[in-house]
């Protein structure tokens, strides 16, 4: 029943064989993800010859490569590339095949070179990388000829079809006054998606008050969320107007709802239900004119058939739903994203100039092969991952003509793609070693929610294991100096303190709050 729940509302899933994808009409195209001239990341050629049995030839000179809704294209025209064409043949049902000639460009597929490949309809689904000529890297993907273009981003980098998706979404219930659940993994952009609401709102002159519920001090929740009278409770020396009444005439974002403590939910739905807040304390309810939106990456009708949930407040945030596609899903935004944030990173280093070097023989700033595997790599912690990591990238190769990997990215990385990113077997705690337990840690950015799925231990076990483990601190270990110092040090940028004294993200956040160090993230 509790699926139910959310299957009768729409929502913007990337789409699924059989499912959206058949109305959309669809077709390969090749979309550039790595060139030595960065800005030109995301430029597109629809292979759309293919679906009416034409070949078509790819060199140096042929064909034009233009900017997604855009008219005027480019060749590849990378002097390395040859200008000998490979060339891609249509196959039954939808699938190609890439014949390159000996003494033209060298194509790596799968880390592998060669001279012909057949790739099926649902391989191309899920994205092809081609290295071409150790310098060039395309993504051989299927795209919707039909998809809709606006100019207007809602602040949000990417162009594949999922996120296009959530973009149409987004403006179709921005202005209306239903509240919305956004559900997404990690690190995926649930909270840029909040604000894109709340901007796009006729409330967007009010406040947009961002509360995350898991990190609430339970004993306080109540009083933070709804305000309290003086002398409501011990050291309630002044009445607290609470994150509701803040929001009044704006928005309120309720960041992973899923973790909001049984009294919390109790209330929450009570002011659903009624519009009004009772401040701790105080037997006087307060009207506010509140829109809410909340997210959350938890599995709530699992937390329901458990108990921990209440359905009704389910039925309540999620007027509407919005699912966020993980990265994974939306490949061809990698490289976009990749780019972004790395142009904020070197600019801060005024190293800037390296995404568009003058020379067109110099070798690329982002080596192929590592374009290939940043695209092949699973993330699962979506684009909050990908922003750390390319920081680790920029920062670690600073000075250096080429972007280098340092030892702890290697194993963030990995040996490649990871197929089965969560582990399906419940593991003995036991069997996991603190170097294991360190590197998925760091993996994962310090989530331990998302580092006990992928260990495969229950989240009580891991707290043991992190306590225990000799090598790993925890906030509790962290002196109010320290902590203030590196929120100092990096602008208030949780990410980036997360990544200096390696906590959990979400005690460290906590704890910053407590500080009164202001509102990280
Ligand atoms: N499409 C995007 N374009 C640019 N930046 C993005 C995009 N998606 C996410 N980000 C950035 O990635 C980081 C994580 O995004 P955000 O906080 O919105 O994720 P979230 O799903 O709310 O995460 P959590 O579940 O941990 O609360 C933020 O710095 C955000 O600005």
């Amino acid at each position: 029943m509790s699926q139910r729940i959310l299957d009768d509302v729409s929502t913007a899933s990337p789409p699924r064989r059989g499912g959206d994808s058949q109305s959309a009409p669809l077709a390969p195209a090749l979309t550039l993800v790595s060139h030595p001239l960065a800005s030109r990341v995301g430029e597109r050629y629809v292979l759309e010859a293919l679906l009416a049995g034409r070949e078509v030839a790819l060199s140096r000179n042929e064909p034009l490569f233009t900017r997604v809704g855009e008219g005027v294209g480019r060749p590849l025209a990378d002097p390395f590339l040859s200008r000998r064409p490979l060339r891609f043949l249509p196959r039954p049902e939808g699938g190609l095949r890439l014949e390159v000639d000996a003494g033209g460009t060298s194509v790596v597929v799968g880390g592998a070179g060669g001279g012909a490949w057949d790739f099926r309809p649902e391989v191309l689904e899920a994205g092809v990388t081609l290295e071409l000529g150790g310098r060039v890297v395309l993504l051989l993907h299927r795209v919707a000829l039909d998809a809709e273009r606006s100019a207007d981003t809602l602040g949000m980098v990417g162009q594949s079809l999922a996120l296009g998706r959530v973009r149409t979404r987004v403006r179709q219930v921005a202005d209306l006054e239903v509240p919305v659940l956004v559900r997404g993994e990690t690190g995926s952009g649930k909270e840029l998606v909040a604000r894109a609401l709340h901007q796009r709102s006729p409330r967007r002159r009010g406040p947009f008050i961002s509360v995350n519920v898991g990190t609430l001090a339970r004993e306080l929740a109540a009083s933070e969320l709804f305000g309290a009278q003086r002398g409501a409770y011990t050291g309630a020396s002044q009445s607290r107007e609470g994150f509701f009444r803040a929001a009044h005439g704006g928005t309120l974002f309720l960041d992973e709802v899923g973790e909001a403590p049984p009294e919390v939910q109790v209330a929450l739905l009570r002011v659903l239900e009624t519009g009004e807040v009772f401040p701790v304390g105080s037997h006087t309810p307060v009207v506010t004119d509140v829109r809410l939106v909340a997210a959350t990456d938890a599995p709530l009708e699992e937390l329901i058939e458990q108990g921990r949930f209440r359905a009704p407040l389910l039925h309540r945030l999620s007027g509407y739903t919005l699912q966020m596609p993980a990265l994974r899903e939306r490949r061809e935004d990698i490289a976009l994203l990749f780019h972004h944030f790395a142009r904020q990173e070197l600019d801060a280093l005024g190293e800037a100039w390296r995404l568009e070097p003058e020379d067109p023989y110099a070798e690329p700033w982002l080596p192929a092969s590592l374009a290939t595997r940043l695209l092949d790599f699973d993330w699962p912690g979506n684009v909050r991952q990908l922003r750390n990591v390319v920081r680790q990238l920029v920062i670690s190769s600073r000075g250096q003509p080429r972007l280098q990997v340092d030892a702890s990215l290697e194993a963030e990385l990995g040996s490649g793609k990871r197929e089965e990113p969560v582990a399906q077997t419940r593991r003995k705690p036991a069997e996991v070693s603190e170097r294991e337990l360190l590197e998925v840690l760091r993996e994962c950015s310090w989530d331990l929610k998302g580092t006990a799925e992928r260990l495969g231990i229950t989240r009580a076990s891991l707290y043991n294991l992190v306590d225990r483990s000799p090598h790993i601190r925890t906030v509790k270990d962290l002196s109010a100096e320290e902590i203030s110092r590196c929120f100092h040090e990096c602008a208030g940028d949780l990410d980036a303190m997360v990544q200096r004294l390696e906590v959990s993200r979400r005690a460290l956040q906590r704890r910053v709050r407590e500080l009164g160090l202001g509102p990280a993230e």
